[in-house]
């Protein structure tokens, strides 16, 4: 690691257009350019400053061998001298060895690159606001952590400083062509000064069509992602042939921008072979002439010709970086426009006021204060996002007790979670935690005082004890076998230990979804968080777990309990129950209050609390 940063952070304040662009996740207003190279690279100069000074010495190297052949080819009576070989082959060496220090030094600069690169994109990747990943392709993000970062490691690290050598190389050549024939060398200098205007130029074409291609390559991860993420539902629904169809149809978009790029390629490609072949002809031709003339000696001719394919190397080298140069700034773009998002920041205001203590005189762990809140607007989705979500909520959650949020579907409940947590803002009014607000507050300090169980119960690939630790890093093997054995996922005589090791499969798939609602609240039982959010975490549990979850909640003693509950049976116990209805708070008060004062209430409790 370099310690340097390779893409600046933005750090522009939460009410700036990067804010609003962190907001909707938009992307880079420009396409990347060569600044944004020279800026990514900056961290590596030295490594390829030293890369450059190992090829110049190479092409040094190289550089002379031509003048030994003329030499020895215009001295050659019958038999070479040992001497002249000799110092043929040190010269070879002496290049070889340096050009493989080059190399070395370069690929290895490349790999770091891409390593920082990589690193950094990661770090940014996990602090993106939770509105932002819910509205990315997760599948195109990981393709710009891996392909195109691979694409940019080849060419930007490696290209650039064997185009620098190349300068070297041609600079070398032009000197010593310059002493051998002047004519020859005018004739080659025209003719590969022609070449590179028109490889440039077409080669600037090749950045759109590249990052055409790294985006359907993005698209098409996210295609077959989505369908391998949900294939029991595409079975039993029997739409394989239909999802096929659709990730085939990205596979053919890639297709096609592959062709575009491929035709720029070997366009590129084939003009440089062929200049190279025609310019060695006429240099031949014209060559023979002059040497028939006995202008050029046959030593020298030969020594100019070697010095030309030391020149021409560059125009294929340029070929082939212009070839892929495309590719790579295509690559460039979709890692910058990650980095534009602006991340979620720990304090939004220096310095975070410290975590509060439980005030007498604020008993409430939580409360809400006239809160109104809508999603983001997310052009693309199809969540009516104008829609107030919350309107004008004030509610105390109070500590050391069990508040019920109950109400309709799509009434609000999870959102007020969302708002807890901090994956979002309020639109409108104030979240407060111990009395203070929570935007004073660091993110991360607050989110260690709150164990959240997700609706789906969302479990991590990995071990039962990878899940077991995620928010309790120091877990004992003892804690994660009583956290298990609390929430009836270990038999009695079970020592948990073959258990603990168990693989759950991606998203927990190996387990059953009981299983998995009790894995994710033995998880947050573990880490002890004196504020525990429960969103429907019994509705896969069979009458006993439920129970059980139940008393657990109520032995939950000092810690303070917010729970969405569809059934009646965890909703009576509850100290207090706030009914929710279309983003308002309708009724609050406890089982026996609400069935006497709230009708929504009543009809929930037969309807759907009961079912
Ligand atoms: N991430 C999101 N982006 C945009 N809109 C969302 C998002 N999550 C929820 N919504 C919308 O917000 C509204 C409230 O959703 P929420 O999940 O809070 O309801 P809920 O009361 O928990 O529902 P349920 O009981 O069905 O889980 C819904 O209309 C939903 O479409």
């Amino acid at each position: 690691m370099t310690g340097t940063p390779v893409i600046d952070q933005p750090q522009a304040p939460a009410a700036s257009p990067a804010a609003a662009s962190a907001q909707s996740g938009a992307p880079a207003p420009r396409p990347a350019g060569l600044g944004d190279v020279l800026r990514i690279l900056r961290p590596y100069r030295a490594r390829m400053v030293l890369a450059f000074v190992l090829g110049s010495a190479s092409t040094a190297f190289g550089a002379l061998q031509p003048r030994v052949v003329a030499s020895a080819v215009d001295g050659f009576q019958g038999s070479v001298q040992a001497t002249t070989v000799g110092f043929l082959v040190g010269l070879l060496v002496l290049s070889a060895v340096f050009t493989n220090a080059q190399q070395l030094v370069m690929e290895r600069s490349g790999e770091l690159f891409a390593f920082d690169t990589r690193e950094r994109l990661i770090r940014h990747l996990f602090t993106l606001p939770i509105g932002v990943l819910e509205r990315r392709d997760r599948a195109d993000l990981v393709s710009r952590v891996t392909t195109d970062i691979s694409q940019l490691r080849m060419v930007m690290s490696s290209g650039i400083v064997e185009l620098a050598t190349s300068v070297v190389a041609v600079v070398v050549s032009i000197v010593m062509m310059s002493l051998i024939d002047w004519t020859l060398l005018a004739l080659a200098v025209v003719t590969i000064v022609v070449a590179l205007v028109v490889i440039v130029i077409i080669g600037r074409r090749t950045a759109p069509a590249g990052l055409r291609l790294q985006t359907a390559m993005g698209t098409l991860a996210g295609a077959v992602t989505r369908a391998l993420g949900s294939m029991r539902t595409i079975r039993a629904t029997v739409s394989a042939d239909r999802e096929v169809g659709v990730a085939v149809g990205e596979a053919a978009t890639v297709l096609k921008a592959g062709y575009a790029a491929a035709t720029l390629r070997a366009a590129i490609q084939t003009f440089a072979a062929v200049t190279i072949q025609v310019l060695l002809l006429a240099i031949i031709a014209v060559g023979a002439m002059r040497v028939a003339a006995g202008s050029l000696t046959v030593g020298e001719l030969s020594a100019f010709i070697m010095y030309l394919m030391l020149m021409a190397a560059p125009i294929t080298l340029c070929a082939g970086i212009f070839a892929q140069l495309g590719e790579a700034f295509g690559s460039l773009h979709r890692v910058l426009e990650v980095h534009a998002i602006e991340g979620e920041r720990d304090v939004e205001a220096l310095p975070a006021a410290p975590l509060p203590q439980l005030a007498a005189s604020a008993p409430a762990v939580f409360a809400l204060a006239h809160v109104s809140f809508r999603y983001p607007q997310a052009p693309d989705s199809a969540a009516r996002t104008d829609d107030w979500v919350l309107r004008d909520v004030s509610v105390d959650f109070r500590a050391g007790a069990t508040t019920a949020l109950v109400g309709p579907s799509g009434a609000g409940k999870s959102t007020v979670f969302a708002l807890l947590e901090r994956f979002y803002e309020p639109t409108e009014g104030t979240v407060r935690f111990r009395g203070e607000d929570v935007r004073h507050l660091s993110r991360l300090e607050l989110r260690r005082q709150v164990a959240y169980v997700e609706q789906d119960a969302p479990v991590l690939s990995g071990t039962v004890r990878d899940n077991l630790v995620l928010g309790a890093h120091t877990a004992t093997t003892e804690q994660c076998v009583d956290a298990l054995r609390q929430v009836n996922l270990l038999k009695a005589d079970d020592d948990g230990a073959a258990f603990l090791d168990c693989q759950v499969g991606e998203g927990g798939e190996l387990l059953s979804g009981g299983e998995r609602q009790r894995l994710a609240i033995a998880r947050a039982l573990l880490a002890g968080s004196p504020v525990l959010l429960l969103d429907e975490v019994t509705s896969n549990l069979d009458s006993n777990n439920e129970r059980l979850v139940q008393d657990l909640v109520a032995s939950a003693g000092e810690q303070s309990v917010v729970v969405i509950a569809h059934r009646l049976s965890t909703v009576v116990a509850a100290d207090s129950i706030v009914v929710l209805d279309q983003g308002r708070v309708v009724a609050q008060g406890t089982h026996r209050e609400l069935m006497e004062t709230c009708a929504l209430y009543r009809e929930l409790a037969h309807h759907q609390l009961i079912a």
